[in-house]
């Protein structure tokens, strides 16, 4: 049997980081994963990519349908001043209930950062997880029991890393 490294192989660019301003945009739904998830891709950008703290600016929402909308907002205003941003990370945990709430919402999301990014010229890294139980949101954020665990959050600070450097005019 093939075997393939599954998921993200990093790029083997060294990016300068230094210069590039990011916004995180995450939720308060199932906020321990979602803070875990934060911290992986924040302290990847600064370690790895020289990504300046200051120039992380952190803004909460309360769930992923909010996503769109702030992102949207936020990068409208921050056009406005001097700084606006190269790049932004959208950050949210969806777990299925009994419901088709879940369906709706992940359709929503993703389609609406997707549109806010297209239309805005930003790059918007989806970091939004879409889990069918706790346990595959914990092992994502790499807080789970199993060996598996990975902290997606890693591999989104590096693609906002990359996309921010290439779209940085
Ligand atoms: O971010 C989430 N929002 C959720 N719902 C709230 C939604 O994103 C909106 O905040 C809410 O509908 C108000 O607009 C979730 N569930 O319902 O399960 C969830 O798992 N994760």
């Amino acid at each position: 049997m093939t075997t393939f490294t599954k998921g993200v192989t990093p790029s083997t660019e060294k990016y300068d980081g230094s210069s590039l301003r990011v916004l995180i945009v995450h939720t308060r739904w199932n906020y321990e994963i979602v803070e875990a998830l934060v911290r992986g891709a924040t302290e990847t950008m600064t370690s790895e990519y020289n990504v300046k703290a200051e120039n992380i600016s952190v803004q909460s929402v309360s769930g992923s349908y909010e996503l769109p909308f702030a992102a949207q907002s936020l990068i409208k205003a921050s056009k406005m001043g001097t700084q606006w941003f190269n790049v932004v990370i959208c950050i949210g945990v969806l777990i299925k209930g009994s419901t088709m709430h879940f369906e709706y919402i992940a359709e929503a999301v993703s389609q609406g950062i997707m549109r806010v990014s297209l239309d805005s010229g930003v790059p918007i890294v989806f970091g939004v997880l879409t889990c069918l139980d706790d346990e595959q949101a914990l092992e994502r954020a790499g807080l789970g029991n199993k060996e598996s665990k990975h902290n997606h959050g890693i591999d989104w600070g590096r693609c906002a890393v990359e996309m921010g450097v290439k779209n940085h005019k």
